[in-house]
């Protein structure tokens, strides 16, 4: 296991369609840590995990993955990415166990499953409560199972660096359960985990730092908010504090600082300002 910082991402800058979305993002995962992204609809938490893996350029700002620039990085066997709201049908006529083989391709190439390749599919299906539906069509299944089999997908490269995107979303409260308990070995093994969530719920107690985006900067840094709370709500909740309204977003301003507690702050980043 590496003891490489999973993730480093400093003043991140990105746009999309034309609209400046990211203003200087920085953003730090050690290994076996569990860093929760939260923040409102639209703050650009989404953007955030979607430049880190490399599916949003960066206009400006630096991301390197686990120590090796992200224009040199090749092994993304060791991440496993769980994208936001999708199927896990996209009408591809697959079995569930296809799709979950699928996230062990990368250690296997395209040589048959081995042994232990089969072992850690059952294991990961067990793990999210799938595998008495192994044998069925994913577009069978419910949109939440969809989304378990998803999940399974990404860990069962046994990756050290998962990244989720609203993992629990559509999900019940059961099977949230599990996967905190499945997640937990995951961290325990030493994989770091990357999770956008609007309510902690029965991951809470994995996680470790929370960082909280409002329009597109960093606005917290540092302990989880208090149970029960998605995310902290900015010092002045008026009109100004919700999305849309920050009118350095509208000009594309970068960040300004941000209520870091500098005992949770990563430890290789530089303080989240943009030059
Ligand atoms: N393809 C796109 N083109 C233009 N703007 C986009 C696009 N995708 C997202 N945006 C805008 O970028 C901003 C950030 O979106 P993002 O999906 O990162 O937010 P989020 O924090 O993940 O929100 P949510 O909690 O609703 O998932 C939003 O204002 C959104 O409208």
């Amino acid at each position: 296991m590496t003891t490489a910082t999973a993730i480093s991402l400093r003043g991140a800058v990105a746009s999309l369609g034309g609209r400046p979305v990211l203003r200087g993002v920085d953003l730090t995962v050690q290994p076996g840590e569990v860093v929760a992204l939260l923040g409102a609809n639209g703050s650009g938490k989404s953007t955030t995990v979607r430049t880190v893996v490399g599916s949003v350029p960066l206009q400006r700002g630096t991301l390197e993955l686990f120590g090796t620039p992200y224009a040199r990085f090749r092994h993304w066997h060791r991440i496993g990415y769980v994208p936001q709201r999708t199927t896990a049908a996209s009408g591809v006529p697959a079995s569930v166990r296809e799709v979950v083989s699928a996230g062990r391709l990368s250690r296997h190439g395209l040589l048959p499953l081995r042994r232990r390749d089969r072992e850690a599919v059952d294991r990961a299906l067990s793990a999210v409560g799938m595998l008495d539906r192994a044998a069925d069509g994913v577009a069978d299944l419910s949109g939440g199972q969809q989304q378990r089999v998803l999940i399974a997908r990404a860990m069962v490269g046994e990756p050290d660096l998962l990244i989720m995107d609203e993992p629990m979303a559509g999900v019940d409260l059961a099977s949230q359960q599990v996967l905190a308990r499945t997640l937990r070995q995951e961290v325990e093994r030493g994989a770091a985990v990357l999770l956008v969530l609007h309510e902690l719920g029965p991951l809470e107690p994995l996680i470790d730092r929370a960082v909280v985006l409002r329009d597109g900067c960093v606005a917290q840094d540092g302990p989880p908010p208090p149970s029960g709370r998605g995310y902290p709500q900015p010092p002045t909740a008026g009109q100004h504090a919700l999305p849309g309204h920050d009118p350095d977003l509208l000009t594309g301003q970068g960040c300004h600082p941000h209520a870091a507690d500098d005992h949770h702050r990563p430890r290789t980043t530089a303080p989240g300002l943009l030059p």
